[in-house]
């Protein structure tokens, strides 16, 4: 394939309205993919995620981490967090990210998935500390795995399977208007790790921009 063809393939819009999604299939090779897998798993500060469903506190299987360029507090189903800062690897992964997605990033969740078992439930990613309409960028390591967007009105949905060392490029106004979920699966044995990069609109950085003004 030459790369005319490449760049028409990431073009594609995935979702038929109402928001932009473009998948850019692998953009390491299974070699680097692997080694950035075994080097997060290791580093990465995991930690069993807590949330409130129907005002119960649940611990999930699934880890979580979370990391940014500074020290931002985040909220999610009721409970703030603070951003661990950046590793050199995670931000060699931002730097490569941006490159490709032509989006910069200041933070970035990161999940950790045991086995298919585990999973994520419908949801968006329209958090009020995320900037508005602002791109997700979405890197997956290890196992391959099935994942939907379902259109919050018309519940129309697009799967695709996101594969090791993959790119997946959520914009514009898919949060508002899609869900997304990653089902559980008894078919994939192995881990995998997800990265979403984001645009955090920091409230002290706000405040900041205003005193000057
Ligand atoms: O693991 C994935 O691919 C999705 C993770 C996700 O949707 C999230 O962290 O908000
Ligand atoms: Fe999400």
């Amino acid at each position: 394939m030459d790369s005319f063809n490449i760049k028409m393939d990431t073009e594609k819009n995935l979702l038929p309205k109402d928001g932009t999604v473009n998948y850019f299939g692998t953009i390491f090779s299974e070699e680097d993919a692997n080694h950035y897998f075994k080097i997060l798993h290791n580093t990465i500060n995991w930690k069993h995620d807590e949330v409130f469903i129907f005002g119960k506190k649940i611990v999930t299987k699934r880890k979580v981490a979370w990391y940014g360029e500074r020290e931002f507090e985040y909220t999610y189903s009721k409970i703030t967090k603070k951003a661990n800062l950046w590793t050199p690897e995670l931000l060699q992964l931002k730097k490569q990210i941006e490159e490709k997605s032509g989006e910069s990033f200041n933070s970035c969740l990161l999940n950790l998935y045991h086995t298919g078992e585990e999973g994520m439930g419908w949801h968006s990613d329209a958090e009020k500390d995320l900037q508005k309409n602002s791109s997700i960028a979405s890197v997956s390591f290890g196992a391959e795995r099935k994942f939907v967007f379902k259109h919050k009105e018309t519940k129309e949905t697009v799967s695709l399977n996101l594969k090791n060392g993959s790119l997946l490029l959520m914009k514009g106004t898919t949060q508002k208007h899609w869900l997304h979920r990653l089902p559980a699966t008894k078919k994939v044995q192995a881990a995998r790790i997800n990265l979403t990069f984001r645009t955090i609109d920091a409230k002290d950085e706000r405040r900041g921009t205003n005193d000057e003004a």
